[in-house]
């Protein structure tokens, strides 16, 4: 590819109106502090330290988690093949087993897309496209195309991991927790699993534009994993922390169901991706969520499934223009805000 192609692969909002400069492009790597996330070792789960650590941060780095070092590789490898091809291309993939999207990650949890374009208003804009991948389906179907068939079946080996990862984590959040056992089988249900693998793109103006703004995730569990680029941040102690990439960890972050299941014990993690001028970004998640029709109880929350917090958070994007998500929830939601104000 010449160096005017790349942009080529751009959905058209993202394509630089300017040819970005040489020295724009590729200055090496970034350097990063060691963050001070806490580092949580799957080998040798410790039930106090996941629990204290679920309380104060609602993230941590995975380690010891059993997925290979090859296959990240790979995965990265297959994902910036895939998305170097041109954008029309992509637009023109089947959408099952992997849908093509851009500008928005907010995608329904059944994977089909709303739209799969913004409306083309380019500061709200999410500056990023990906593929969005069920992972009920992904091994009903198969690809013509050599390098969609290995990059699925990368992907079908990669979400496997991870639904073991999160069936881990999450038990023993769910005995710390004391669920009743059928409570915790349908609190994280396994089939709504879904892999989202993400490119940030290049943008001439990073300071004025988001990879993916301020959030909480609305799953019970999130598993990250991102290249060496960097971009994901975290807010902790009112402050906005740099997520450091290492090539062989996870990055785990609990969900606003995870929240409200544990009765607010464990916080549903703030969290945004800045993007850069001068690098694309690959990340893939992992976003697990409990079963349609399971009633989350929880003393300090109005019995609620996931089904009614997604048709809420809708009605609000629409009519509030933003997520509200769990203090929608909340019994006498105004009374308890007005006695911590007090
Ligand atoms: O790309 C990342 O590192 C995180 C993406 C994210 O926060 C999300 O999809 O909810
Ligand atoms: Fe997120």
């Amino acid at each position: 590819m010449t160096g005017s192609d790349i942009f080529a692969s751009y959905p058209p909002l993202f394509r630089p109106m300017e040819k970005l400069s040489e020295s724009d492009s590729d200055p090496g790597p970034d350097s990063f502090d060691s963050d001070s996330l806490p580092v949580i070792d799957l080998e040798s789960l410790n039930p106090g330290y996941l629990t204290q650590v679920c309380r104060e941060w609602g993230m941590f780095r995975l380690t010891k988690h059993g997925v290979p070092t090859e296959l990240l590789t790979e995965l990265h490898d297959h994902a910036n093949k895939v998305f170097s091809e041109s954008f029309e291309s992509k637009q023109r993939l089947p959408t099952t087993p992997m849908l093509y999207f851009w500008g928005s990650p907010a995608i329904t949890m059944s994977g089909n897309a709303k739209q799969t374009g913004p409306s083309p208003s380019a500061h709200q804009v999410n500056w990023l496209e990906g593929f969005n991948v069920p992972l009920a389906k992904i091994s009903h179907f198969h690809y013509q195309d050599p390098l969609l068939e290995s990059f699925r079946s990368l992907l079908e080996e990669y979400g496997a991991h991870q639904t073991r990862v999160a069936k881990a984590i999450f038990n023993t959040m769910a005995g710390e927790l004391n669920f009743p056992p059928e409570k915790s089988a349908s609190y994280l249900w396994l089939p709504t699993g879904i892999l989202r693998v993400y490119r940030y793109l290049r943008c001439p103006v990073p300071e004025q534009r988001w990879g993916v703004s301020e959030h909480t995730d609305s799953s019970v569990l999130s598993i990250i994993h991102q290249d060496q680029v960097g971009g994901l941040q975290v807010f902790k102690n009112n402050q906005w922390l740099d997520v450091k990439p290492i090539h062989d960890s996870l990055i785990v972050n609990l969900g606003d169901m995870m929240q409200a299941m544990s009765n607010d014990e464990y916080v549903s993690v703030r969290h945004r991706v800045k993007v850069k001028k001068e690098k694309e970004r690959i990340s893939m998640g992992y976003f697990v969520f409990p079963a349609e029709d399971a009633v989350i109880e929880s003393s300090k929350y109005k019995p609620f499934t996931y089904t009614d917090f997604q048709e809420e958070k809708e009605l609000d994007l629409k009519t509030v223009g933003m997520k509200i998500g769990l203090p929608r929830f909340r019994k006498e939601q105004s009374a308890s805000h007005h006695h911590r104000l007090l």
